[in-house]
């Protein structure tokens, strides 16, 4: 923490967010998430490259989890004089759910696509929370193409032969034709996983 806590105009307080990834999407959009949720203080976001552990695209919610997680404890151990850590890991899963083929068999075919957060904040990365974005279905050739290994933004970039995808906007951006992009995905999400460190007398 690098300012003084204030109550009568002088500087507010300065926190350092440390962000698992180079990625400019993710940094700016915890930058945003913090400063809405804290609009009395200020922020400034590092990227650090941080291990995820997992696939670079995991195939299960969990995985993706994990990877939010373990980028998370990674930039911690990187740069334990910031005041959070952030870990952003995008994923992909199977529907289980098979309601678009009405027979009720557990699987859709259907790939989700999503990205989970988690923040970490306290001395030593303590309190923790963490939250998903959003979730929308991918193309049936999108997915083809994942089935033989290709990760998401290559799949898009492939099915559509580059035309209109841009990595910044991402799969939802371009899927939602500029409605609703990657970074803003991110922000709501980090909002939610603020919420531990906005109550931090409540038990969750
Ligand atoms: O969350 C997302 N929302 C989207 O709309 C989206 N469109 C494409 N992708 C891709 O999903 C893969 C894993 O994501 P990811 O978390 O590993 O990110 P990344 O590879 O861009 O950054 P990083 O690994 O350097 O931090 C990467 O191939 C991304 O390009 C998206 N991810």
């Amino acid at each position: 923490m690098s300012g003084t806590n204030t109550t009568s105009g002088a500087t507010p307080t300065h926190y350092q967010i440390a962000v698992g990834s180079l990625n400019p999407v993710k940094i700016d959009a915890a930058l945003e998430g913090f400063r809405s949720v804290f609009p009395g203080a200020t922020f400034s976001a590092t990227g650090v490259l941080a291990n995820p552990g997992v696939d670079s695209q995991p195939f299960l919610d969990g995985m993706a989890l994990l990877g939010a997680w373990n980028r998370a404890q990674h930039v911690l151990r990187l740069c334990p004089d910031a005041d959070y850590w952030v870990g952003i890991q995008g994923g992909v899963q199977w529907d289980p759910y098979g309601l678009n083929t009405g027979e009720g068999n557990g699987y859709s075919g259907q790939l989700q696509a999503f990205s989970w957060v988690v923040v970490l904040g306290g001395d030593r990365g303590e309190l923790m929370g963490k939250s998903r974005t959003v979730t929308h279905y991918l193309p049936s050739d999108v997915t083809d193409l994942m089935r033989f290994g290709y990760d998401l933004g290559s799949a898009h970039y492939r099915a559509h032969r580059g035309i209109d995808y841009n990595p910044t906007d991402g799969s939802v951006g371009l899927l939602t034709h500029g409605i609703y992009g990657r970074e803003e995905s991110y922000i709501h999400a980090i909002i939610m996983a603020l919420i531990p460190h906005r109550n931090p007398t409540v038990a969750f």
